[in-house]
């Protein structure tokens, strides 16, 4: 169980948390939505230790986060930041295995080898693992990234919007292949997204921020309304939900283009 607690967060003079708390289960997919600017990313980096909040308290299994110690705290996670830096001399084989990289010793065996070459199959992509990263595609990337942090096999699993460069197939692959491997291995997994309907499909828990406060949280069905995508996004919508009773939005035009020219909505 990941514990936020009482937390406030701030650069200078822009705020962004104020008094966030929330439990994280393990076992469960935590989805992060919320307008550009809000503060996921510096939610994520503040969970990861490199930004120290104003105040409150973060703890894993009832151990709280201890600034003097974090090469031991962030044993637990496995992280993929939002800024994919990849300009390196490594094959893809070599990227993922990075992910099992502690304390600067990578000791090689055949386990090793073979979990790598697991996670590149899991996710369809073992066929590139002998190439040059350099010389793949920005979602081809992203998708190396992601095994890499399976890799770890965290305890907590961070992704910084990690379907932003995928194609519809890929993005089904990752969300999938989380949420198999978050039920199947107890993860805490903690996701940011911006496509309202992936975060409904995949979501377990949707927590919603706004000026980096949790302004709602629960399961997709039950807190996605009209009432609120109107509220974070400044955008009307309508809401449908599928035959499981998962919702499905459909964001209006900002601008309705009537018989009569275009009129504000
Ligand atoms: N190191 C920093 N110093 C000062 N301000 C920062 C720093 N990092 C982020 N910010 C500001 O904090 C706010 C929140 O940024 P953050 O990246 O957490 O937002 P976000 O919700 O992840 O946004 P997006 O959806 O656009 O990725 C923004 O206004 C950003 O400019």
């Amino acid at each position: 169980m990941l514990e936020i607690k009482n937390l406030a967060l701030a650069f200078g003079d822009l705020k962004l948390a104020d008094n966030l708390s929330c439990c994280l289960e393990p076992g469960r997919t935590h989805v992060i939505i919320g307008p550009n600017g809000t503060g996921k990313s510096s939610l994520l980096k503040t969970l990861f230790g490199d930004i120290r909040p104003q105040q409150g308290e973060i703890v894993h299994n009832h151990k709280p986060l201890d600034y003097a110690h974090l090469n031991h705290w962030r044993q637990a996670f496995g992280y993929m930041p939002q800024d994919i830096h990849l300009d390196v001399n490594l094959t893809v084989l070599e990227v993922v295995l990075l992910g099992q990289l502690n304390a600067l010793s990578l000791k090689l065996n055949d386990q090793l080898l073979t979990d790598a070459l697991d996670a590149l199959t899991q996710i369809g992509l073992v066929h590139l693992a002998n190439r040059d990263v350099r010389t793949l595609s920005g979602g081809q990337r992203q998708m190396i990234l992601f095994a890499q942090a399976l890799m770890r096999k965290p305890e907590i699993l961070m992704l910084d919007e990690p379907v932003s460069a995928l194609d519809l197939h890929y993005q089904q692959v990752l969300l999938e292949h989380l949420d198999t491997e978050t039920k199947a291995r107890n993860w805490v997994s903690i996701v940011v997204l911006h496509d309202l309907n992936l975060a409904a499909q995949y979501a377990d828990n949707l927590l919603v921020l706004k000026d980096g406060n949790l302004v709602a949280q629960g399961s997709p069905a039950d807190i996605l309304t009209a009432e609120l995508i109107q509220e974070i996004y400044g955008v009307a919508s309508d809401i449908l939900y599928d035959s499981d009773g998962i919702p499905f939005i459909r964001s209006q035009r900002l601008h309705k283009v009537t018989a009569s020219g275009v009129s504000n909505t």
